[in-house]
């Protein structure tokens, strides 16, 4: 069948989206792996898709495959586009869209200066639940050895689960080695998305990511709250920080254990098309 789909990104980012409403098709995981590949079929970090939601109180569920085929709970960036993406193709009017996704319900909204703002909802910061297995129910660092190295990590989950490091610079980080090291350490069960933060002042970052399944990205906004959340905790962050990643700039804003995380930033679109399949 021919199907349709919108290349859109965050800061670099990059999402093919379909909407799974108004076309039907059984989306299986060697789709996903084509839809995804940048030589054999269109290319992105993720795919996203618009599915008619299975709750009451929320307007879409919001489905998130890496480009290996698996399902994902979050994706922070590929939130912003799904905002915009819904609301071109006119399948809501709404300014404040709530969605379902795998990792608990999110909060996006449309702003007047086109940027998105989402509510993604509350870290989680119990180690089992990340998951990450250690002795410790809860602390701000953890030790963990890779590459026969001590690492002090934060694990964060927002939804994904989140390894954030800090560096000294995240231009000379050796994100090529550590990334996927971390990325697949034994105390992370369901893997992880590993995070390199420079702090620059308490009011802004650098960070780089290697994401679990699609490696460094330009950004990662799932990823930018952790990271923040992180900073945070440690006593290094006030509570509104710019992330500076390689695509661009997010605002993160946390306010604490209890509160939700506050992500704002642009989404994009760069092409449509229909591809067989
Ligand atoms: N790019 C994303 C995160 C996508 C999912 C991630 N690779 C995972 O496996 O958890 C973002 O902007 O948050």
């Amino acid at each position: 069948m021919l199907l349709r789909f919108t290349k859109m990104h965050g800061l670099g980012n990059d999402f093919v989206v379909i909407d799974l409403i108004s076309q039907r098709f059984n989306l299986q995981e060697k789709h996903v792996r084509l839809l995804a590949d940048r030589r054999f079929g269109i290319g992105c970090d993720q795919l996203l898709v618009v599915e008619t939601p299975r709750q009451p109180d929320v307007d879409f569920r919001y489905r998130i495959y890496n480009g290996d085929g698996g399902e994902v709970e979050q994706c922070g960036n590929g939130a912003r586009c799904f905002a915009k993406f819904v609301r071109d193709k006119k399948l809501t009017g709404k300014n404040t869209i709530r969605v379902e996704t795998a990792g608990g319900i999110i909060e996006l909204r449309v702003k007047e200066d086109r940027q998105v703002e989402v509510n993604m909802g509350e870290p989680v910061l119990t180690a089992a639940e990340v998951p990450f297995t250690t002795e410790e129910v809860q602390a701000n660092v953890y030790t963990i050895e890779v590459n026969g190295q001590h690492c002090e990590i934060g694990a964060v989950s927002m939804g994904n689960p989140h390894a954030v490091m800090l560096v000294d610079n995240v231009e000379t980080a050796d994100v090529a080695t550590l990334g996927p090291a971390i990325e697949s350490h034994s105390q992370f069960p369901q893997r992880v998305n590993a995070g390199f933060m420079q702090i620059v002042s308490r009011n802004e970052i650098k960070l780089r990511v290697f994401e679990r399944a699609a490696g460094e990205t330009l950004a990662c906004g799932s990823g930018a709250c952790a990271a923040v959340v992180s900073g945070i905790q440690r006593g290094l962050l006030d509570q509104r920080v710019t992330a500076h990643l390689r695509g661009g700039d997010l605002t993160i804003e946390w306010h604490g254990e209890g509160h939700p995380v506050m992500m704002t930033g642009p989404a994009a679109n760069v092409f449509e098309g229909q591809i067989q399949i």
